[in-house]
């Protein structure tokens, strides 16, 4: 198989945990006899530094005529610390996903029952979770208007959600549903917001078409912490932009850590992959991002492109190097292998196929060497 991959690594961490993905890619190539071309792309503070744009027109272009998109993340703080800054490497981001129509974001989290003890959370309470939150990507109050008086004393962000945004995502939701344990949670904050009543409504009328599928409701503030309290209870969570965005940061902490999850934002045709976590600058350069949400973003990818054996074996080899206690050190503080090491272990893994083919002596003195 012949794919174009455009490939946005970003700011921060983005390009070591994206370049273990492109690792991990032809690796999965070279084995089973795919071609992956790539376009290298510009977003955020990186393209605002080099064109004063944090999305050029090239990228778009790019992005719509590839097969699909691997990014980083984007973020620096020099403009986090700059609130009065007027061109920001998050529209660069925002644009894309509003440029590429890509308005449903996916975000599965599970459990690996190597890390449970380094959980917060309960054993019994997290063992076995296996839930989707289905993002709304493209609308709600990161679109909306924005507005600040001269004298920055009065701001204002407008949440906006047509009912056709709601019921395009909702339709893919429910879908997603049906092929698992058939339950369909709608978070929402439909006791005090209007949009959410709109959600609430527009929902409850799409649920008549799919009557296998289960279908409760729960106020934001409430799924928080349910999240937390009893997160076996869920399956399919829907909500909108800015509550999917909050929980599943949460959600995160029943897997073990912000680097583990990954994405896929998919909508009228482009499809982009890339981890929930942003570009944690603090760990830019240092080779100690986990870069596991990436990798299992790349997974994402192959299965998008029809490779679910490919995808497989990626998710395998990652779920490998965790019960063999090779982590990074979100995972483990003192005992931890570096981000291109994880990436070789896991191109290794995907090219021997088989554990015992790996020698850890090797690895542990790859470790030690770079320490
Ligand atoms: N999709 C994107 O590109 C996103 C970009 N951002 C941007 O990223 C910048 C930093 O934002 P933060 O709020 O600090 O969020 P962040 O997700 O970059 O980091 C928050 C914390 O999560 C942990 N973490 C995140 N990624 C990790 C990884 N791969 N391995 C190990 N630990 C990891 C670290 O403890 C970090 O301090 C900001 O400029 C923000 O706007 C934030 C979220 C998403
Ligand atoms: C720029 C932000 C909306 C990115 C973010 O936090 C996310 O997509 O998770
Ligand atoms: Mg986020």
């Amino acid at each position: 198989m012949e794919k174009n991959i455009v490939v946005i690594e970003g700011d921060g961490i983005g390009p070591e945990v994206t370049r273990q993905s492109v690792k991990v890619l032809n690796t999965i190539a070279e084995q089973f006899g795919h071609t992956f071309h790539y376009t290298y792309c510009l977003m955020g503070a990186d393209a605002i530094d080099k064109t004063g744009n944090p999305l050029p027109d090239e990228t778009i272009e790019a992005c719509l005529n590839s097969d699909a998109i691997l990014f980083g993340a984007i973020g620096h703080p020099k403009y986090d610390n700059d609130p009065t800054a007027k061109v920001r490497p998050e529209q660069g981001l925002l644009k894309l996903r509003k440029s590429l129509q890509l308005f449903a974001n996916i975000r599965p989290v599970t459990t690996y029952a190597s890390l449970h003890h380094l959980s917060p959370l309960k054993t019994k309470n997290i063992e076995g979770v296996d839930f989707v939150i289905f993002r709304e990507l493209t609308g709600g109050i990161y679109f909306g208007k924005k507005e600040v008086n001269e004298e920055r004393t009065q701001a204002s962000d407008d949440c906006v959600y047509t009912r056709e945004e709601i019921e395009r995502v909702s339709h893919l939701a429910f879908q997603y549903a049906q092929q698992r344990r058939k339950k369909l949670t709608l978070v929402d904050k439909a006791n005090v917001l209007e949009t959410s009543r709109l959600w609430r409504k527009v929902v409850q009328e799409i649920a008549a078409q799919y009557a296998d599928v289960a279908v409760d409701f729960l106020f934001v503030d409430n799924a928080a912490m349910q999240i937390i309290l009893n997160p076996k209870q869920f399956d399919v969570v829907l909500t909108e932009n800015m509550f999917g965005d909050i929980i599943s940061d949460e959600a995160s902490v029943i897997s073990g850590s912000l680097g583990l999850l990954p994405s896929a934002s998919i909508g009228k045709g482009a499809a982009l992959f890339e981890p929930i976590h942003g570009s944690y600058p603090q760990a830019a350069g240092k080779d100690i991002a986990n870069p596991l949400g990436s990798i299992l973003s790349a997974a994402m990818l192959l299965d998008h492109l029809g490779l679910a054996k490919e995808a497989a074996l990626v998710r395998e080899a990652a779920e490998w190097t965790l019960s063999n206690s090779f982590v990074t050190k979100d995972i483990d503080p003192v005992n931890f292998y570096f981000t291109s090491t994880i990436g070789e272990l896991i191109c290794d893994y995907v090219s021997n196929r088989v554990p015992g083919g790996i020698n850890k002596a090797n690895i542990e003195l790859r470790k030690s060497t770079i320490i």
